[in-house]
């Protein structure tokens, strides 16, 4: 009787997960955006990164101006100081869509188990309390340069986590890219005004924050590969587990009572952390769809070249001159890029002509 009640079978599939099916991830968040022609797979890696730059630009964007712009009228008006509940009003938010949409479709597929999401939504927070920690030691524009060789890390992570196996083109395509967008950052005076001194505590901090940040990326892969997890499904069950790990410390300290006090007092601000959330919601959704279809490395390529891709296209629309330095980065990362394609290229031409040659050779024979 135990065996067949629902308690134990949400018991069971919070424990083992229900088994995979076998066109899993292969329900898409875009549906549109299906196909494994060359065609369509740019097609969809351009998405991505349209995807990803537009959502994170605003939401950097209003995050900032969230935590910099004060609120009230002339010597009333006061900042916004608690950047925790920013992280959970993006999280709750991801969790209530990502809900929404499976309410809706009526695509719940409940694979893999429940607990093991809770790894990705763990690392994921402490990877965020880094970064925004290491703010008080090392400058904003000095971590978005240490940002820059982000690569290295996941894949030296997903050796780890899923056994994974690199090219060696792939390792230089890493360094290529990680020098490129530095010599850009460096140029462009992303990391001038460094009025805060780098310490070793920052130094940890960013390292922690690496360390966590490539293990969250490899280990959504892993479920994403081991479990046939739906992108959908990912993002719903991670952002449970994550509004669950930022409410409990909002409660205790207080800090959920002065947010909503806040919002009560000063409704523009509700306005803005709304706005906020929503391009988070966007962006988490480009992230588990892009993760889904093309593995943690791609995605943290398009993270990387992110803040590089956003000066760029600011210089061209407002007709600023790039530094050698900087026209030298961007050409690294851009052959960089050409160059991972083209290994790619000859990869697979390799493997069609081994593929072929056995029929020839029995054709002729
Ligand atoms: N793999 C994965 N899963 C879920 N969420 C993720 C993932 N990678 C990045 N993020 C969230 O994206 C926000 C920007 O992250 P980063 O600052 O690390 O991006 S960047 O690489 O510097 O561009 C940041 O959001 P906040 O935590 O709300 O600040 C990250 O938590």
């Amino acid at each position: 009787v135990l065996g067949q009640g629902k308690w134990y079978q949400l018991l069971t599939c919070c424990i083992f997960g229900n088994e995979a099916s076998p066109t899993g991830n292969k329900r898409s968040i875009f549906p549109c955006l299906s196909g494994d022609t060359t065609t369509a797979t740019a097609i969809k890696l351009a998405t991505c990164t349209i995807g990803l730059q537009v959502s994170y630009l605003t939401w950097g964007v209003l995050q900032e101006k969230v935590m910099t712009h004060k609120y009230g009228e002339g010597a009333q008006a006061v900042k916004f100081k608690n950047s925790e509940f920013l992280v959970f009003m993006n999280r709750i938010a991801a969790f209530i869509v990502a809900g929404l949409y499976i309410q809706i479709t009526r695509s719940g597929q409940w694979n893999g188990p429940f607990y093991r999401f809770s790894f990705a939504s763990l690392s994921n927070i402490c990877s965020s309390w880094c970064q925004y920690e290491a703010l008080r030691f090392v400058s904003f524009p000095t971590q978005v340069l240490g940002k820059a060789s982000k690569m290295i890390p996941v894949m030296i992570m997903g050796r780890v986590v899923s056994k994974k196996t690199y090219q060696y083109y792939e390792y230089v395509v890493a360094l290529m890219i990680s020098v490129g967008v530095s010599l850009f950052l460096t140029a462009t005076g992303s990391d001038k005004h460094n009025s805060t001194e780098t310490t070793v505590s920052g130094l940890i901090l960013m390292i922690g924050y690496m360390g966590f940040d490539s293990f969250t990326a490899n280990w959504q892969s892993h479920m994403f590969t081991e479990y046939k997890v739906p992108s959908m499904q990912m993002m719903f069950n991670v952002n449970c587990f994550s509004c669950l790990f930022t409410s409990v410390p909002l409660l205790i300290s207080g800090g959920m009572t002065y947010a909503l006090a806040f919002m009560m007092v000063h409704p523009s601000f509700a306005t803005h952390v709304g706005i906020i959330s929503l391009t988070s919601v966007t962006g988490q959704m480009f992230i588990f769809y892009t993760l889904a279809e093309f593995g943690p490395l791609v995605f943290t390529t398009i993270m990387v070249t992110r803040n590089m891709l956003s000066i760029l296209l600011s210089c061209i629309i407002y007709g600023h001159v790039l530094t050698s330095q900087a026209a030298l980065g961007v050409s690294v990362v851009f052959c960089a890029l050409f160059l991972q394609i083209y290994a790619k290229y000859r990869i697979k031409q390799k493997k069609s002509q081994q593929a072929t040659n056995p029929r020839e050779q029995s054709d002729t024979a």
